[in-house]
């Protein structure tokens, strides 16, 4: 491979490869030897089939009769010339032999015209499979990674393999074309094989003598290409990478407060000309071989024609079946040469097409089972006894034998610091992931073996990263339930629930305003405004469960007592709540706080015996008497407003409600 230019040893520290699973194949089949390759080429041509057969039954019939119908047609086509050039060259007067060729010529314009007509419906017939067969691919593997379990998703190794399989599908499509062509190249080789046998044993050795030069040229210069373009890419990245940053939205103050624009244009320069150097080395090496191909090419064409006109010469053959040989042998080794670099191509694009299929045999053992146990009407609660749980790779668990009980209709707050194991725990509750020990059970049935389709219905999720869609606000807040979308009302009165209704008013569309920018008609909005708009979509999500995993942390105070009114609300209204906050005077109204700490849970209860020395373990309440503390210390730095001094009391003490501020 090139070496790596000196601006891209400083900038990158060495070659700018990619991470993701395709790299692997790097070069792969150029480790392949034409053996393994013509070995593989059935099972390769097996895989385009199966998905055009998938895809669309009826077209790839058309290109496979049209294919064969034009080798029958080739193979006419030469016996005719055949019978041709036989008539013209025997003896008797011109009209005599132009009569006798005549029904030989109708004929050779008739196969000719067939074999157009043909051509062109299997080309028709290949476009149309073509776009289905990504198609099929695609939403077949798109489909069963979005049915995996999230500890497949979290696996690094499955995500290098979705990484590869994306290139699969556009492959798949790809190798659809190059199968038909490497039809169309067998059953002419063939057609010219089998009429150079019928005319002459001897020719058949002749073709391949012709023909072997002429492949080993082009399997030498695909791999020449092959070559050029991994060793190319390299650098056109890394020169890519220094353009996308000069123009980059984020990066544009740095670039010019920090005069780093000349300092990477430079550098660009730098890798420009190292890749100019190399297309011009590769560019000679190709012209070399190209040459070396060709003379091996003429060397073998001359050999041909000398033991052709050998065999006129000594009478062995007829000169009409020496013209047919020829145009016979012309055929036959461009098709063995079309035929190599096909098969190339083909070799290539099969890599990514296996990859497709390994994703897709790894989803379906890594899907979330469908089907299970039916979950109660109604949930009298859902537990959790002595779960243990860690995350795929992670060496300590993040939840340990954690037992507890979220009634329904109740507000249950999870509270504790970060890392402590609440959103954890959330994943587990919705059925997201399984316990490793332990179970978790809704309605008495457990998890593990639900119905997992079931749960994940009956729950609605603002997650602390909740998605922000590149849609527009009304997709936005109904995607939990899109059958709805349409349904002004309900769209409404979520926003309405969330306060997102102001941001809503305040959007050039409305609902159907694109949140998103850099696209016609688009907008961003804040961060503390996509909270809102998360909270109204798993309002019209509506689900029994809801979970908010800090659901105010970017809002403001006013939006933030809001929020945790309409929660409060709700949970009167019989909603089951799971609520995480850091805000902890916010969950006093809670029916249950669960306090964990290091996975596990320390204490329990409600607000007041968390807080009462007798009935708390102190765990809840030093936590409050320091976000307390922190309150209590920040108002006394505020200037009295009648003293104008810190500390003074002004005589406006906070009430308890107000006393803990993040
Ligand atoms: N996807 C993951 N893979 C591996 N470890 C994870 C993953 N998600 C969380 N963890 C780890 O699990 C532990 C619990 O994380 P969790 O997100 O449940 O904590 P939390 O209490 O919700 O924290 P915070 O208050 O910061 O949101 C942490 O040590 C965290 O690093």
């Amino acid at each position: 491979m090139g070496e790596p230019s000196s601006s891209e040893k400083l900038l990158f520290g060495g070659e700018l490869t990619y991470e993701q699973g395709w790299n692997q194949h790097n070069g792969a089949w150029l480790r392949l030897g034409l053996r393994t390759m013509a070995a593989a080429l059935p099972r390769h041509i097996g895989i385009a089939v199966r998905l055009a057969r998938q895809a669309d039954p009826r077209s790839l019939l058309v290109v496979g009769l049209c294919e064969l119908g034009r080798g029958i047609s080739q193979a006419v086509s030469l016996v005719a010339v055949s019978a041709l050039l036989g008539e013209l060259f025997a003896p008797g007067s011109n009209a005599e032999r132009l009569r006798a060729a005549l029904p030989a010529l109708l004929l050779v314009a008739l196969v000719t015209l067939l074999g157009a007509v043909l051509r062109s419906a299997s080309m028709a017939a290949t476009g149309i499979l073509e776009p289905k067969v990504s198609r099929v691919a695609t939403e077949r593997y798109l489909g069963l990674v979005a049915r995996v379990e999230m500890s497949a998703i979290e696996d690094d190794a499955f995500h290098k393999l979705m990484d590869s399989a994306q290139w699969g599908a556009e492959s798949a499509r790809r190798m659809v074309r190059l199968c038909t062509a490497v039809a169309t190249s067998c059953i002419s080789l063939v057609a010219a094989a089998g009429v150079l046998a019928v005319l002459h044993p001897a020719l058949l050795p002749l073709l391949i003598v012709m023909a072997l030069p002429s492949a080993w040229g082009s399997l030498t210069m695909a791999r020449q290409q092959y070559v050029s373009r991994h060793r190319f890419i390299q650098h056109v990245r890394a020169a890519h990478l220094i353009s996308q940053l000069l123009i980059n939205q984020q990066a544009a103050g740095e670039v010019r407060v920090h005069e780093v624009g000349p300092f990477l244009l430079t550098h660009f320069r730098g890798m420009a000309e190292t890749s100019e150097k190399e297309q011009t080395r590769l560019a000679w090496l190709g012209a070399r071989t190209g040459l070396i191909a060709d003379s091996a090419r003429g060397v073998a064409t001359v050999a041909t024609y000398g033991v052709l006109g050998l065999l006129l010469w000594s009478g062995s053959m007829e000169f009409a079946v020496g013209a047919t040989a020829v145009l016979a042998i012309r055929s036959g080794s461009a098709g063995i040469n079309d035929l190599v670099l096909t098969v190339t191509d083909v070799q290539e694009e099969s890599l990514f097409v296996a990859d497709l299929e390994a994703l897709c045999e790894e989803a379906e053992r890594r899907a979330i089972p469908a089907g299970g146990k039916d979950l109660p009407e109604h949930c009298g609660e859902i537990r959790f006894d002595n779960v243990t749980f860690t995350y795929h790779g992670s060496d300590e668990p993040s939840l340990r034998d954690v037992s507890l009980v979220v009634p329904a209709g109740r507000t249950v707050a999870l509270v504790g610091r970060n890392g402590s194991g609440k959103t954890t725990l959330t994943k587990l509750l919705s059925g997201l992931y399984l316990p490793d020990h332990g179970r978790v059970t809704w309605g008495g049935v457990d998890t593990a073996e639900a119905d997992r389709a079931q749960i994940f219905s009956r729950v609605a999720m603002v997650a602390q990263d909740f998605h922000r869609w590149p849609f527009t606000a009304r997709v936005n807040i109904g995607i939990g339930r899109s059958s709805a979308l349409h349904d002004e009302a309900a769209v409404d009165a979520a926003a309405a629930y969330s306060g997102a209704d102001e941001i809503i008013g305040s959007l050039p569309r409305g609902k159907d305003t694109l949140l998103v920018r850099g696209f016609r008609g688009g907008r961003e909005i804040s961060g503390g405004q996509w909270q809102k708009i998360g909270l109204a979509r798993a309002r019209f999500r509506d689900g029994q469960v809801l979970i908010v995993d800090e659901p105010t942390s970017a809002l403001d105070p006013a939006a933030e007592q809001k929020v945790f009114d309409q929660i409060h609300r709700l949970a009167g209204h019989g909603q089951t709540t799971v609520l995480i906050t850091h805000r902890l005077h916010s969950v006093r109204h809670a029916d249950l706080i669960y306090v964990l700490e290091e996975g596990r849970v320390v204490e329990h209860g409600t607000f007041e015996q968390l807080m009462h020395p007798e009935t708390g373990r102190g765990f809840f309440r030093e936590a409050y008497d320091v976000q307390a503390r922190q309150f209590h210390g920040a108002s006394a730095m505020m200037p009295s407003p009648r003293s104008g001094e810190p500390g003074r009391d002004s005589g406006a003490t906070a009430k308890p409600d107000d006393e803990v501020v993040p």
